[in-house]
């Protein structure tokens, strides 16, 4: 069965199609990047995925529950981290995650077990007794995801999750990440770091206006022809239309330089 299943699933803000009709499955165990430009759809699709936003048609499972008609049951099994975190300020880091394994019903020991481990990794050892509201951004971030971590979901959706972090905690998310992945969770991360995809992700899907326009391994994607031999920031670009906005930003910075 797999853990992630999207049919025909579509959002129209007003008369504006943000994502267009796409269907997807994503395996068990599978780390699966979610990539395209500003605007695509990336967000949009997460939220739909997590419950947050109604879909305008279509159908969302997770773990072969349907998120919209089953919600409960279904984010039993979710963790979700947005690309702004807002978490309660007014509680320490350690209060926050014990709040979220009382919430996912987690047995103690375990509890205190995993998030000395996640705290640790993330290097939050020392300021877990602080109020959140005197972290920094990176730190709110970090707290986040060891809140999503922390409960041992089975899928888990990451939005943008690099962003802000350090390289030594990048790492050690992407450590986690793989660890998890290979226990058999399965994620579903959006990111514009091309790289992060490349070398993490089991597979990739480019959306691109609403539309899924390329899916697969990376080895698959290169061996498109046209694609041989190409990075994933080629493909992208080729894909997306953004060569075409990058020479034209060239072109008009050049200019501005023999001047
Ligand atoms: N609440 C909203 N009301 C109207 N339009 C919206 C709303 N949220 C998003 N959109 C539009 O839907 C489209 C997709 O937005 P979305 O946030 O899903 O993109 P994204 O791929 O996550 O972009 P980014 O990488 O910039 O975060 C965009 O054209 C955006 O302007």
């Amino acid at each position: 069965m797999e853990a992630i299943k999207l049919m025909n699933l579509a959002k129209t803000y007003r008369k504006h199609k943000a994502v267009q009709d796409i269907s997807l499955e994503v395996k068990k165990g599978e780390l699966f990047g979610f990539l395209g430009p500003n605007g695509a759809g990336k967000t949009t699709t997460i939220k739909m995925l997590t419950g947050l936003l109604e879909p305008s048609s279509g159908i969302a499972r997770i773990v072969g529950i349907d998120i919209w008609k089953n919600p409960l049951e279904a984010k039993k099994h979710i963790a979700y981290v947005p690309d702004q975190p807002n978490i309660y300020p007014k509680l320490t880091g350690w209060d926050y995650l014990e709040f979220i394994a009382s919430v996912y019903r987690m047995p103690k020991s375990d509890f205190q077990v995993e998030a000395k481990k996640l705290l640790e990794m993330f290097g939050l050892t020392e300021c877990a007794n602080d109020l959140i509201e005197s972290y920094s951004h990176g730190m709110k971030q970090k707290i986040a995801m060891c809140g999503a971590f922390v409960h041992r979901p089975d899928v888990l959706f990451l939005d943008e999750p690099t962003v802000g972090l350090d390289p030594k905690s990048a790492r050690a998310l992407k450590n986690l990440l793989r660890q998890r992945c290979d226990q058999g969770m399965t994620a579903f991360l959006s990111t514009h770091i091309l790289e992060i995809a490349e070398q993490m992700c089991d597979r990739i899907g480019i959306i691109f206006e609403g539309n899924i326009i390329a899916l697969g391994t990376m080895e698959e994607l290169r061996s498109r022809g046209e694609y041989a031999n190409k990075s994933l920031e080629d493909i992208f670009l080729e894909l997306t239309g953004g060569e075409d906005h990058q020479k034209v930003i060239q072109g008009l910075t050049n200019q501005g330089d023999s001047q």
